[in-house]
């Protein structure tokens, strides 16, 4: 991931290290002017070293100025690049995927990670600055004394063992830190979902909050603190060795060379200059490395995003922009998925929908905890226009599973899905997907209807709004909604005028009618399925309301994950 983000911003890199360069190097020259001053005997001497350190301290400010600005950019520029790169690979990442991960780790590789890859660009500067300085120093050293040079390489060479050993040793305690964040992110998320139970019950929020939360906030601070210190010490160490070599160097290598005066100068001067870079080096690097570690995190994540991704016409599309798989890319950042318009075409909804099947469709869940399969299917059915079939069965029976299995969310593990007598593949699958609309009960209302406002849009969203008694609370202006702060069973109603709206051939409420009032829930029933029959819809609708199951046009119980009966209660 840094890797790529660096070989991306190359060119910025480029111009903001060399602007730091010269930011570093006309320092070092006003040092000398100002030297110089001090000793300057005549005025006209002094005229010129004027305009020199005036000269000097424009190009120094000038360049400073570029340097900082480009690396905030390049800063910023890796947050925006590495926010889109994760959210495309959301997006793109097959449902089930995203559910087996779990939003908190999403959260976290969003915010945390990301951010302490970013600020990989913020210590970048410094340690090539003080890279170029250090060796610089180096080169010089080498050309004062070879002997010297040599002892300086045996001393960086056991300094880089030492901060190897800490290094692994570090490493192992940000891992576990970064893993511990992702946990605590489900905890932050339990703040604000829990809020309610918590402060209904002040002993589950005190152990919530020491506990749990305190706990995990507790290991991420031990783990990181640990992890930092040990660099810490290491850069200690580090430093150590510089002044050991200084000694070394000063009372014992150059004991009694010819010139002694001017070498034993020399190396001063060079030892003098060349510390702080060099401790300015060990302290950046650490900040480098936890960009590191997240890096990993984020790409950890992303590969497991990958795994199975949307269909084969988003991959193919992203494979024209760049790699995809294995090594990380942003490449598809910029359009994280395709437009319907540019997908292929089989199992479209260009054609109009003329019934679909499942052929022993199979989906299975594995708990891990619990060492546990909950197994759906083999399950046959075919689903025609005009048809209201009632999905009903116990709580756990596997209502909900079947509806993702059907509206294309899950993939069937063996058995096949023909939409319109074609076979639904992964290439084909998201295009399938456009052939529903569905409301479960965990359902997301967006502030906007994501349809591209136009008035009539919005004349087509009020008059449903008044249709299903919601006028007074809320409406459509500029393709968004007034207000989504509405009671569950308002919410649900919105929800439901999305779906109008959409107005796709097959409908699936799931549990839809629940958090109606009865006269709605009448409604709901009674007049909106059967016109939504009657405009030729395929709707699922899964329900407990026995009082309503006459209605049905098909009734598919289901027990355990399997189909225990289809009847035909309306006698159609
Ligand atoms: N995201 C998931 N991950 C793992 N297992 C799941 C998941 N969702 C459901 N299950 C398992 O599948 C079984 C069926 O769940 P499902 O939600 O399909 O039932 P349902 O018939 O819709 O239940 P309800 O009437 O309570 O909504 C559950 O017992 C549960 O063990």
């Amino acid at each position: 991931m840094l890797t790529y983000l660096i070989q991306q911003s190359r060119n910025l890199m480029i111009g903001a290290a060399v602007a730091s360069v010269l930011s570093g190097i006309c320092s070092v020259l006003l040092l000398t002017q100002i030297t110089a001053a001090l000793t300057a005997a005549s005025p006209a001497e002094r005229a010129v070293l004027a305009w020199r350190f005036a000269g000097f301290a424009v190009v120094a400010m000038v360049s400073q100025m570029v340097a900082s600005v480009l690396f905030e950019r390049l800063n910023q520029r890796a947050h925006a690049d590495m926010r889109r790169f994760i959210s495309g690979r959301v997006i793109d990442a097959e449902y089930r995927r995203l559910e087996e991960i779990g939003g908190p780790r999403v959260q976290s590789a969003l915010s945390e990670h990301s951010t302490q890859v970013a600020e990989f660009f913020v210590s970048f500067p410094t340690i090539l600055v003080n890279a170029i300085i250090v060796t610089g120093c180096l080169v010089y050293m080498a050309l004062l004394s070879w002997y010297v040079f040599l002892a300086a390489v045996v001393v960086i060479g056991l300094g880089s063992v030492g901060y190897h050993l800490a290094h692994l040793r570090a490493i192992r305690h940000l891992d576990v830190a970064s893993k511990e964040q992702d946990k605590l992110f489900d905890h932050f998320r339990s703040l604000m979902d829990g809020a309610k139970e918590l402060r209904l019950h002040a002993g589950k929020r005190r152990r919530f909050a020491d506990t749990v939360l305190g706990g995990s906030i507790e290991t991420v601070r031990r783990e990181r603190a640990f992890g930092m210190s040990v660099f810490l010490v290491s850069t200690a160490w580090g430093n150590f060795l510089i002044y050991a070599f200084i000694g070394l160097v000063l009372f014992v290598l150059v004991g009694d060379v010819p010139e002694r005066g001017r070498v034993m100068t020399g190396f001063a001067l060079v030892f003098v200059y060349m510390v702080a870079p060099l401790e300015n080096l060990l302290m950046a690097l650490p900040r480098a490395n936890m960009a590191r570690v997240s890096g990993a995190r984020i790409d950890e994540i992303t590969q497991q995003l990958d795994r199975t991704t949307l269909d084969d016409a988003s991959r193919d599309l992203a494979s024209s922009t760049g790699p995809r798989r294995g090594t990380p890319s942003l490449a598809s950042t910029g359009l994280p998925y395709p437009a319907p318009a540019d997908l292929p075409h089989p199992a479209s909804t260009e054609l109009p929908f003329a019934g679909l099947a499942l052929r022993d469709v199979c989906h299975t869940y594995y708990h891990e905890g619990l060492d546990d399969l909950f197994k759906l299917g083999p399950i046959a059915l075919t689903f025609a226009p005009g048809e209201i079939t009632y999905l009903v069965g116990g709580n756990g029976s596997g209502k909900t599973s079947l509806a993702k299995l059907l509206v294309g969310l899950y993939q069937p593990e063996s058995g096949e899905i023909l939409c319109n007598g074609d076979l639904v593949t992964d290439a084909n699958r998201d295009r399938y997907r456009q052939n529903f609309s569905a409301i479960f009960s965990d359902f997301h209302l967006f502030d906007q209807l994501l349809e591209g406002a136009s008035a009539d849009r919005d004349a087509q969203g009020n008059a449903l709004l008044t249709k299903l008694n919601l006028h007074h609370k809320v409406q459509v202006i500029n393709g968004a909604f007034t207000t989504r702060a509405l009671s569950q069973g308002q919410r649900k109603r919105l929800a439901l005028v999305v779906a109008y709206l959409e107005d796709r051939p097959f409908l699936v409420f799931d549990e839809w009618a629940a958090d109606q009032d009865p006269v709605f829930k009448d409604v709901f029933y009674r007049e909106l399925l059967p016109e939504l029959r009657a405009r030729g819809k395929a709707v699922l609708v899964i329900s407990h309301d026995d009082r309503y199951f006459h209605l049905a046009d098909r009734l598919v119980r289901m027990e355990n994950g399997q189909v225990i009966a289809v009847e035909s209660p309306s006698g159609s």
